[in-house]
Formats: C-alpha cells, sequence, structure tokens
C-alpha cells in the first residue's frame, strides 16, 4: 500500500501544526510554559499543536474509526483557572486553521471542541487495526529555549509504522552538523516524510520546493564520524562508547527527533540514547524518527541490536538504549555499546555505586 490520502493528510496537518508552533515560540514568555507531573514542560504550542493535527486529520481521512496515541492530555485544561490559557490556545487554532485556504468555510470552533480534539489522542494503540501516532511538540525543553523542536506524526498499521512526517522548523536546510554554510541560519525549517518501502523525503516547510530523497552516511571512517545525543546531561556511556569508536568528535548535542533526521539525511552517523534506569520510552517520541531513518537507509534498534517494537502500546518495549546508525556501521557500534556496558557494569561492581544511566538531572 502507497498511503497516498494519509501521508497528504498527514503533510497538511504536521506543517499547520509547525506554524502554529513557530508563531507561539517566537512571543513566549516563561510564565506561559507549565509543568507536568512528571516535572516535564508544556505550552500552549504542544496542546494547539495537538489539537490542531487531530481536527485536520478527521477533517482530511474521515475516518469511520479515528485512533489517536498522543502525548497530552486536558486534565489541567479542564480545571478552573485555566480559562484564559485555553482560551489562547483555541484562538491559535483558530487563527491556525483560517490562515489555509481549503478550511474558509469551517464552523467556528469553540474551546470544547479543542479539548475534544486534545482528548482524541486518547488512544493506546497496539498490534491491530489503524492508529496515528503524534508527538505535537517533541522536545519542548529545545523549543522553549528558542532551539531545536519536531512536530512528529506516523501511522501504525498491524503494529508497524508505515507512514512518519516530521516538521523540524529550526534546522537548518543544510547540515546541521557542518555549519560552513553561511546562509544555514536564515535557510531553516524542514519537513521530512517517508512511508513504507517507498524511501525517506526532506522538503522545505515553506514555499512548494519539490521533496529531495535523503539518505545515511556512506562514511565507514569511524574517526570522522559525527554523533549526536540529548541536548542534557553529558552521559559517560556515551562518551565510552564513542572513544571505543575512536570517534575524535565532541558529539553534537540536539533536542528532539530532529537528531533522526539529521541522521537520515547523513549530518551524523550516530545517534545514541541511554536514558535514566525505570524510564519508559513511548512511541511518539521514536516512531516518525524510526521510519524516517530506517527508510533512508538506517538502522534503529536497541543495545542488544533488536529493532524497536511499537505494537506494544503507548511504550516501546525494548532492551537498555536505543541506537540509531548506518547499516554499515551497525555492528562496530553494537561491539563498542556492548564492551562499553560491561565495563561500566564492571566500574559500577567495583566501586560499589549504582551504576544508573541518566540523561536528565
Ligand atoms: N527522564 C527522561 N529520560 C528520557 N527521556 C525523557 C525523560 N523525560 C522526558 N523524556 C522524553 O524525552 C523527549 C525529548 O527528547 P530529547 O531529549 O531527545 O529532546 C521528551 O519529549 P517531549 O519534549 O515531547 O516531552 C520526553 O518524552
Ligand atoms: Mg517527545
Ligand atoms: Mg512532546
Ligand atoms: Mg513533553
Amino acid at each position: 500500500m502507497c498511503y497516498e490520502k494519509e501521508l497528504a493528510a498527514a503533510k497538511k496537518a504536521v506543517s499547520l501544526a509547525a506554524r502554529l508552533s513557530q508563531g507561539v515560540q517566537k512571543t513566549l514568555l516563561q510564565s506561559e510554559v507549565w509543568t507536568k507531573s512528571d516535572r516535564t514542560p508544556v505550552t500552549a504550542a504542544d496542546f494547539g499543536s495537538q489539537a490542531l493535527v487531530s481536527i485536520v486529520l478527521e477533517r482530511e481521512l474521515q475516518p469511520e474509526t479515528f485512533s489517536l496515541v498522543a502525548e497530552e492530555e486536558t486534565g489541567e485544561l479542564r480545571k478552573k483557572g485555566s480559562e484564559v490559557f485555553l482560551e489562547g490556545i483555541t484562538k491559535l487554532v483558530k487563527d491556525t486553521l483560517a490562515s489555509e485556504e481549503s478550511y474558509a468555510d469551517c464552523p467556528p470552533l469553540s474551546t470544547e471542541d479543542v479539548l475534544n480534539a486534545i482528548d482524541c489522542g486518547k488512544s493506546e494503540g497496539g498490534c491491530s487495526g489503524y492508529h496515528w501516532v503524534l508527538d505535537p511538540i517533541d522536545g519542548t525543553r529545545g523549543f522553549v529555549r528558542g532551539e531545536q523542536y519536531a512536530v512528529g506524526l506516523a501511522l501504525l498499521v498491524e503494529g508497524k509504522v508505515v507512514l512518519g512526517v516530521m516538521a523540524c522548523p529550526n534546522l537548518p536546510l543544510a547540515s546541521v552538523v557542518c555549519e560552513t554554510d553561511k546562509s544555514s541560519k536564515e535557510n531553516v525549517g524542514c519537513l521530512f516524510f517517508a512511508t513504507s518501502g517507498s524511501g525517506a523525503y526532506v522538503q522545505p516547510l515553506e514555499g512548494n520546493s519539490l521533496p529531495q530523497k535523503v539518505g545515511v552516511s556512506s562514511n565507514e571512517n569511524l574517526e570522522e564520524a559525527k554523533f549526536l545525543e540529548s541536548y542534557h546531561k553529558p552521559i559517560p556511556l556515551h562518551s565510552s562508547i564513542a572513544k571505543k569508536l575512536g570517534i575524535t568528535a565532541s558529539p553534537v548535542r540536539m533536542d528532539s527527533q530532529a537528531k533522526y533526521a539529521a541522521v537520515s539525511r547523513g549530518d551524523a552517523e550516530i545517534y545514541l540514547r541511554f536514558t535514566l534506569s525505570g524510564h519508559r520510552e513511548t512511541i511518539w517520541d521514536h516512531a516518525p524518527g524510526f521510519i524516517i531513518t530506517t527508510e533512508a537507509g538506517g538502522v534503529v534498534c536497541d543495545a542488544a541490536g533488536k529493532s524497536l517494537d511499537f505494537s506494544k502500546g503507548k511504550y516501546l518495549a525494548h532492551k537498555t538504549g536505543i541506537i540509531v546508525t548506518t547499516k554499515k556501521l551497525k555492528p562496530c557500534v553494537l561491539k563498542a555499546v556492548r564492551e562499553a556496558m560491561e565495563e561500566e557494569k564492571l566500574i559500577s561492581e567495583t566501586h560499589n555505586r549504582n551504576c544508573t544511566l541518566s540523561v536528565y538531572v
């Protein structure tokens, strides 16, 4: 199947959500950043983007049953005292829809419509049927700092990711790692997409330029390889792996699934993600990046070398760590991961200290 209709709807939804988010990022105040119960940040853009994608997918596809597995929920928005914030989100969604010619005749949108659209994202996913998977703003920390973030949307069919679209509004159209291109600061905003078996593509987020096929790096010289990691606290295990591989450059730190996009177009060869023990990775943090990278010729696996399984509900079922790299480099990266993990355990036993890996402070 080629999922042509679904891809067109997903690209439209994600592009509009990116437009909404860009407006919010420009004027965002620290006082407008809420903290969720897991102590992570959330903004009007996270809620607005989720409502918008939910509304656009329903309007475009009019599915008999619509299943969306998405990050945000309306609990706090429905509480007394949130009225002004909710009005603001509703205005953002309305204005963004109004900016799209094909929605000129659509009925007006109430705050309740916006809450209901966000609540559509409560699905649990699973191994049967169609499920859309959405991270309305991935890398909210980066978004708040004015840096990298992504709007990521994927489609799961019978537990497999078959389509992914990712907007990276602040990602240069040229390589993000080699900043030799002086125009790269202005020339930003990428829309990546992939469908199963058809390759991965990128096009500018604005304008009508044709999509270009992307492919992972063909570099096999690890001395020259570049590796990516989350923006947060440096991970000792990541540096031991890089050292074992003979990588000489310092890691490039970046927020969001833009890291997958960067590997998919060959900006870097490796993205390592070892996180806090006990932290469960959600499918919306990986599904769009997973299909874009694999369709670009890359591999995404856990520390045991197994591909990721998106069929078990909203959490990924995988062994420690996520490794994103090229097919050529996979065997040596996995060997270095295994050796570094063994050593880490050895050191931690010797010193009788907890060897928990932590990305986040
Ligand atoms: N303690 C933790 N360990 C690992 N990932 C975490 C985490 N707390 C939050 N995250 C996830 O990491 C994502 C950001 O990844 P990155 O660090 O690569 O930018 C967040 O996505 P959101 O920003 O969508 O909430 C969130 O889902
Ligand atoms: Mg996320
Ligand atoms: Mg998010
Ligand atoms: Mg979040």
